[in-house]
Protein backbone atom coordinates (compact mmCIF):
# COMPACT_ATOMS: atom_id res chain seq x y z
CA UNK A 1 0.00 0.00 0.00
CA UNK A 2 2.95 2.25 0.84
CA UNK A 3 3.91 1.78 -2.36
CA UNK A 4 0.70 2.29 -4.06
CA UNK A 5 0.32 5.80 -2.69
CA UNK A 6 3.20 7.25 -3.30
CA UNK A 7 5.06 8.86 -6.52
CA UNK A 8 6.79 6.23 -7.35
CA UNK A 9 3.44 4.96 -8.67
CA UNK A 10 2.83 6.20 -11.95
CA UNK A 11 -0.87 5.77 -11.59
CA UNK A 12 -0.77 7.47 -8.29
CA UNK A 13 0.73 10.57 -9.70
CA UNK A 14 -1.26 10.76 -12.44
CA UNK A 15 -4.20 10.93 -9.99
CA UNK A 16 -2.91 13.55 -7.77
CA UNK A 17 -2.18 15.59 -11.13
CA UNK A 18 -5.61 15.43 -12.58
CA UNK A 19 -7.46 15.36 -9.02
CA UNK A 20 -5.36 18.41 -8.75
CA UNK A 21 -6.48 19.74 -11.79
CA UNK A 22 -10.07 19.10 -11.23
CA UNK A 23 -10.28 20.97 -7.41
CA UNK A 24 -8.93 24.03 -9.56
CA UNK A 25 -11.29 23.81 -11.89
CA UNK A 26 -14.25 23.25 -9.73
CA UNK A 27 -12.73 26.60 -7.54
CA UNK A 28 -12.89 28.18 -11.26
CA UNK A 29 -16.37 27.72 -11.16
CA UNK A 30 -17.01 29.27 -7.91
CA UNK A 31 -14.75 32.28 -9.37
CA UNK A 32 -17.06 32.17 -12.74
CA UNK A 33 -19.74 32.49 -10.88
CA UNK A 34 -18.97 35.65 -8.62
CA UNK A 35 -17.56 37.59 -11.92
CA UNK A 36 -20.80 36.54 -13.88
CA UNK A 37 -22.79 38.28 -11.09
CA UNK A 38 -21.21 41.12 -10.96
CA UNK A 39 -21.29 41.85 -14.87
CA UNK A 40 -24.72 41.13 -15.42
CA UNK A 41 -25.17 43.25 -11.47
CA UNK A 42 -27.40 40.54 -10.14
CA UNK A 43 -26.50 39.73 -6.67
CA UNK A 44 -27.80 36.79 -4.62
CA UNK A 45 -27.73 38.87 -1.09
CA UNK A 46 -28.75 43.07 -0.21
CA UNK A 47 -25.47 43.81 1.02
CA UNK A 48 -23.56 42.78 -2.33
CA UNK A 49 -25.78 44.77 -4.35
CA UNK A 50 -23.34 48.01 -2.87
CA UNK A 51 -20.39 46.46 -5.58
CA UNK A 52 -21.55 47.48 -8.51
CA UNK A 53 -23.65 50.45 -9.86
CA UNK A 54 -26.88 50.28 -10.41
CA UNK A 55 -26.29 46.35 -8.93
CA UNK A 56 -29.61 44.16 -7.54
CA UNK A 57 -30.68 41.13 -6.30
CA UNK A 58 -31.83 38.63 -8.39
CA UNK A 59 -32.13 34.79 -8.33
CA UNK A 60 -32.97 33.90 -11.48
CA UNK A 61 -30.35 35.45 -14.01
CA UNK A 62 -30.34 32.82 -16.49
CA UNK A 63 -26.27 33.36 -17.58
CA UNK A 64 -25.49 32.49 -13.44
CA UNK A 65 -27.80 30.28 -12.96
CA UNK A 66 -26.41 28.33 -15.73
CA UNK A 67 -23.01 28.31 -14.34
CA UNK A 68 -24.17 27.11 -10.75
CA UNK A 69 -25.67 24.50 -12.49
CA UNK A 70 -22.64 23.48 -14.04
CA UNK A 71 -20.84 23.85 -10.40
CA UNK A 72 -23.34 21.60 -9.14
CA UNK A 73 -23.03 19.15 -11.64
CA UNK A 74 -19.65 19.08 -10.95
CA UNK A 75 -20.28 18.98 -7.21
CA UNK A 76 -22.37 15.56 -7.83
CA UNK A 77 -19.51 13.83 -9.93
CA UNK A 78 -16.45 14.92 -9.02
CA UNK A 79 -15.97 14.30 -4.90
CA UNK A 80 -17.21 10.84 -5.81
CA UNK A 81 -14.52 10.41 -8.83
CA UNK A 82 -11.89 11.72 -6.18
CA UNK A 83 -12.72 8.19 -3.72
CA UNK A 84 -13.19 6.29 -6.82
CA UNK A 85 -10.25 7.01 -8.50
CA UNK A 86 -7.44 6.20 -4.89
CA UNK A 87 -9.66 3.24 -4.38
CA UNK A 88 -8.52 2.51 -7.99
CA UNK A 89 -5.14 3.62 -7.38
CA UNK A 90 -5.11 1.07 -4.02
CA UNK A 91 -6.15 -1.98 -6.34
CA UNK A 92 -2.81 -1.46 -8.39
CA UNK A 93 -4.29 -1.39 -11.93
CA UNK A 94 -3.05 -2.08 -15.46
CA UNK A 95 -1.10 1.12 -15.54
CA UNK A 96 -2.14 2.07 -18.83
CA UNK A 97 -5.95 1.54 -18.51
CA UNK A 98 -5.72 3.57 -15.07
CA UNK A 99 -4.01 6.52 -16.68
CA UNK A 100 -5.90 6.71 -19.52
CA UNK A 101 -9.56 6.60 -17.62
CA UNK A 102 -8.38 9.55 -15.07
CA UNK A 103 -7.16 11.16 -18.24
CA UNK A 104 -10.02 10.90 -20.33
CA UNK A 105 -12.42 11.25 -16.70
CA UNK A 106 -11.09 14.93 -16.51
CA UNK A 107 -11.49 15.55 -20.33
CA UNK A 108 -15.18 14.28 -20.34
CA UNK A 109 -15.56 17.51 -17.24
CA UNK A 110 -13.82 20.13 -18.61
CA UNK A 111 -15.74 19.59 -21.46
CA UNK A 112 -18.88 19.32 -19.86
CA UNK A 113 -18.65 22.70 -18.51
CA UNK A 114 -17.63 24.33 -21.97
CA UNK A 115 -20.95 22.98 -23.67
CA UNK A 116 -23.08 23.75 -20.70
CA UNK A 117 -21.68 27.18 -20.03
CA UNK A 118 -19.52 28.78 -22.78
CA UNK A 119 -20.52 27.10 -26.43
CA UNK A 120 -23.56 26.27 -25.71
CA UNK A 121 -23.96 22.82 -27.90
CA UNK A 122 -27.65 21.42 -28.53
CA UNK A 123 -28.17 18.28 -26.79
CA UNK A 124 -27.05 15.29 -26.32
CA UNK A 125 -23.44 17.08 -25.87
CA UNK A 126 -23.54 17.76 -22.82
CA UNK A 127 -25.42 14.30 -22.11
CA UNK A 128 -22.74 12.70 -24.09
CA UNK A 129 -19.80 14.65 -21.76
CA UNK A 130 -22.08 13.96 -18.41
CA UNK A 131 -22.34 10.06 -19.47
CA UNK A 132 -18.86 9.29 -20.46
CA UNK A 133 -17.45 10.77 -17.46
CA UNK A 134 -20.29 8.42 -15.78
CA UNK A 135 -19.22 5.44 -17.59
CA UNK A 136 -15.82 6.23 -16.44
CA UNK A 137 -16.18 6.07 -13.10
CA UNK A 138 -18.57 3.02 -12.70
CA UNK A 139 -16.04 1.09 -15.08
CA UNK A 140 -13.56 2.03 -12.27
CA UNK A 141 -16.18 0.57 -9.27
CA UNK A 142 -16.26 -2.51 -11.45
CA UNK A 143 -12.60 -2.93 -11.94
CA UNK A 144 -12.19 -2.14 -8.23
CA UNK A 145 -14.64 -4.75 -6.83
CA UNK A 146 -13.20 -7.34 -9.63
CA UNK A 147 -9.68 -6.98 -8.37
CA UNK A 148 -10.57 -6.74 -3.96
CA UNK A 149 -13.34 -9.48 -4.44
CA UNK A 150 -12.24 -12.22 -7.18
CA UNK A 151 -15.34 -11.73 -8.71
N1 LIG B 1 -28.70 16.55 -11.13
C1 LIG B 1 -28.67 16.26 -12.54
C2 LIG B 1 -28.69 14.72 -12.68
C3 LIG B 1 -28.58 14.22 -14.14
C4 LIG B 1 -27.35 14.80 -14.83
O1 LIG B 1 -26.29 15.04 -14.21
N2 LIG B 1 -27.51 15.08 -16.13
C5 LIG B 1 -26.43 15.69 -16.91
C6 LIG B 1 -26.56 15.29 -18.37
S1 LIG B 1 -28.05 15.84 -19.11
C7 LIG B 1 -26.42 17.19 -16.78
O2 LIG B 1 -25.56 17.82 -17.33
N3 LIG B 1 -27.43 17.77 -16.08
C8 LIG B 1 -27.56 19.18 -15.96
C9 LIG B 1 -27.44 19.70 -14.58
O3 LIG B 1 -27.06 18.96 -13.66
O4 LIG B 1 -27.67 20.90 -14.42
C10 LIG B 1 -29.86 16.91 -13.24
O5 LIG B 1 -30.78 17.31 -12.54
O6 LIG B 1 -29.83 17.07 -14.47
Amino acid sequence: MNDLLSSKNAVFKTYVFYAVVLIIKMFLMSLLTGFTRYKKKTFISPEDVGLATQGKVKYDDPDVERIRRAHLNDVENIPIFLITGILFVLSNPNEFLAMTLIRLYTAFRILHTIVYTMIIIRQPARALMFSCGLIINLTMCVLIVIKFFHV
